[in-house]
């Protein structure tokens, strides 16, 4: 059981992750607000329920101990200080402003236990639940006349663990999001790495109060030494700025960052939505961007000053300088096709979780890009994916590795 972070590369034998398993917050999904909660549409819960324990049941099977947000924030309750303080929080940046909405939102929660509690927060609070238990909030629901159905908007993009908060060596960087629908995850990640015995005394590279955002997706351990990070729809050149300058100076083992500019759009929101290492000189991409994108090398100098240039050239020359490979191969998603490609690119077919060098979890539904990363040599286990895929993340969104061995 190990306690702390440790997570050098994309690809070093995954001994420890952490999951969501989707629950209530997709029963609180709306065709009207579909597109500000991030969704394309509405998963089916117990069979996205039902994939995702198979792919839980998949990492186990390949010793990996699975843990979940929930626990982990239930256990960071520590005290009833610690647990009024969540709840204030939490509500605070719900946006409830009325005073007695906030009190029968309390008195709801409060009345939880504390694993209940974390899951009934995720899932968002319906209007309807709390009108029956006070009549002076029934007064102020009618009066203030709006038709919202929510006290508290769901969370429903909790299941992608990726990208609130993410592990970097032996410390963490919790996030400022893009978007305020996702902000609020990172209020979890706070209090984990604030109040859980296991992580709270583990080193912060970026802290959710920043001004600019950055989101884990965007963020890859190519090597003890090297970090790539997306600058995307997602994630701000000033979040990388400050991010490199605390990593590359305080952290033991990394040494150049490499800042990859990639469209920005809501298909590639992420620079693990086009790109992911499948093994020590192997990673899939999305071939639709590879002109697109341009990468830049982020150093310090002999005076700690950050140096920054641009590289030419082939991605696969700059990895194979960088990472001090012979030789790297990309393998194209939709493997050579325009049209496979963008159809599974779509579902994440370039989304692929390292379990080992060269052993990874996908969605099933990515044949061709499958096929391909088989004839590459990579060991598949494949995961069900018709459920899941509907929020627009694969494998990888839905994981944050807490302990990898080192590569
Ligand atoms: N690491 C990732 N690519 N995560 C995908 C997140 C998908 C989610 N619906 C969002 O738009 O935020």
């Amino acid at each position: 059981m190990e306690t702390g972070i440790h997570n050098t590369s994309e690809i070093g034998r995954l001994k420890k992750v952490l999951l969501h398993r989707p629950g209530g917050e997709l029963e609180n999904l709306m065709p009207e607000y579909l597109e500000r909660l991030l969704f394309d549409d509405i998963p089916y819960l117990k069979e996205a329920q039902r994939e995702h324990d198979a792919f839980a049941d998949c990492l186990r099977q390949q010793g990996v101990e699975v843990v979940y947000l929930r626990d982990l924030v239930a256990e960071s309750i520590t005290d009833a200080d610690v647990r009024a303080d969540l709840i204030r929080q939490f509500l605070e940046e719900s946006g409830v402003r009325d005073d007695r909405l906030r009190e029968s939102l309390e008195d709801y929660l409060s009345a939880l236990p504390d694993k209940e509690m974390v899951s009934a927060m995720m899932a968002g609070v319906r209007k309807s639940q709390l009108r029956t238990n006070s009549a002076r909030l029934g007064d102020y629901l009618s009066a203030a006349g709006d038709d919202y159905p929510f006290a508290v908007d769901p969370l429903p993009n909790l299941y992608f663990t990726r990208d609130p908060f993410a592990t970097i060596g032996t410390g963490v960087s919790i996030h400022k999001m893009h978007t305020a629908t996702r902000n609020r995850e990172t209020l979890f990640g706070k209090f984990i790495f604030e109040h859980h015995p296991d992580y709270r005394n583990v080193p912060r590279w970026y802290d959710r109060g920043e001004t600019s955002s950055l989101e884990g997706g965007d963020i890859l351990i190519l090597s003890p030494q090297v970090l790539a990070v997306g600058i995307s729809q997602r994630t701000e050149e000033d979040s990388i700025d400050a991010l490199a300058e605390t990593v590359l100076s305080e952290s033991k083992t990394f040494r150049k960052l490499l800042a990859f500019d990639i469209p920005k759009s809501r298909s590639f929101m992420h620079l693990d939505t086009v790109f992911t290492m499948v093994d020590r000189d192997k990673f899939t991409v999305h071939p639709n961007i590879l002109q697109q994108i341009t990468v830049f090398v982020m150093e310090l100098d002999e005076n700690r000053k950050m140096k920054i240039r641009q590289e030419d050239g082939r991605l696969e020359d700059i990895l194979k300088e960088h990472l001090g490979l012979d030789r790297v191969t990309l393998i194209p998603c939709g493997s050579g096709s325009e049209i496979d490609a963008a159809r599974e690119q779509w579902s994440d077919g370039s989304n692929t979780l390292a379990v080992g060098p060269g052993e990874v979890v996908v969605y099933s539904r990515n044949a061709v890009t499958n096929r391909a990363l088989e004839e590459a040599g990579i060991r598949l286990h494949t995961i069900p994916s018709a459920e899941l895929s509907r929020g627009r993340g694969g494998p990888r969104c839905m994981s944050m590795p807490l302990w990898r061995e080192d590569p």
